[in-house]
């Protein structure tokens, strides 16, 4: 793979355990090719043309990606680990794409992943951020490479091991993914 790609994470944090999973997946995918991450209200609001992979990820609040009123809702719970005025869901709602490269190359090869994290105790419960987004962003027309769900001890964490290693691995596949040394995640 050129080494001019990247794979750029965008990722949503109130109490630090979804932050804590970017940077697992970040890890992971490193293996493969560079990847940076970058909280939700830094984000740009399109793509760098030079961004292969794009991963979003956020908590799952309310059965789905967070809203300015569950983030209030965290705000008052505990610390969070950054400002509630943006989510991803608000994120997704203004990206833009850039349509080509510098070589004219089609915005299509990019490919999209999402991830949230959720309350184990909820696991069997059909709420998912990472799952909302998706949907989201194949209805704007990206391609979806996986989702995954990473789950937290409590509502403030913490996260466990277990987990922070299951989204590293998650990264290492996606990487395979792209630079074609593995067919599904
Ligand atoms: C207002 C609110 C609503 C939540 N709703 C859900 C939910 O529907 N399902 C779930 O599994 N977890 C739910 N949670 C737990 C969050 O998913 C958990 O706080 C999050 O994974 C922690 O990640 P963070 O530290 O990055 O914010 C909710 C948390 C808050 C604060």
């Amino acid at each position: 793979m050129s080494e001019t790609v990247r794979a750029l994470i965008v990722y949503e944090s109130m109490f630090g355990n979804t932050e804590r999973v970017a940077q697992a997946i970040r890890d992971g995918l490193r293996g493969s090719l560079p990847a940076d991450m970058v909280p939700v209200y830094q984000a740009p609001s399109a793509i760098p043309a030079d961004v292969r992979l794009l991963v979003v990820g956020g908590p799952t609040h309310a059965f789905s990606m967070s809203r300015v009123t569950t983030r209030q809702e965290a705000w008052k719970q505990a610390d969070v680990v950054m400002p509630i005025e943006v989510g991803i869901r608000e994120w997704l709602s203004v990206l833009g794409i850039d349509t080509q490269d510098a070589s004219g190359r089609p915005a299509s090869r990019l490919e999209v992943a999402t991830f949230d994290t959720r309350i184990a105790k909820g696991r069997r419960l059909p709420g998912s951020a990472a799952r909302a987004a998706a949907k989201v962003l194949r209805r704007m027309g990206f391609r979806l490479t996986s989702s995954a769900s990473f789950f937290v001890d409590e509502t403030t964490g913490p996260i466990s091991e277990v987990e922070v290693e299951r989204a590293r691995h998650w990264g290492e596949e996606l990487g395979s993914i792209l630079t074609g040394s593995s067919t599904a995640v």
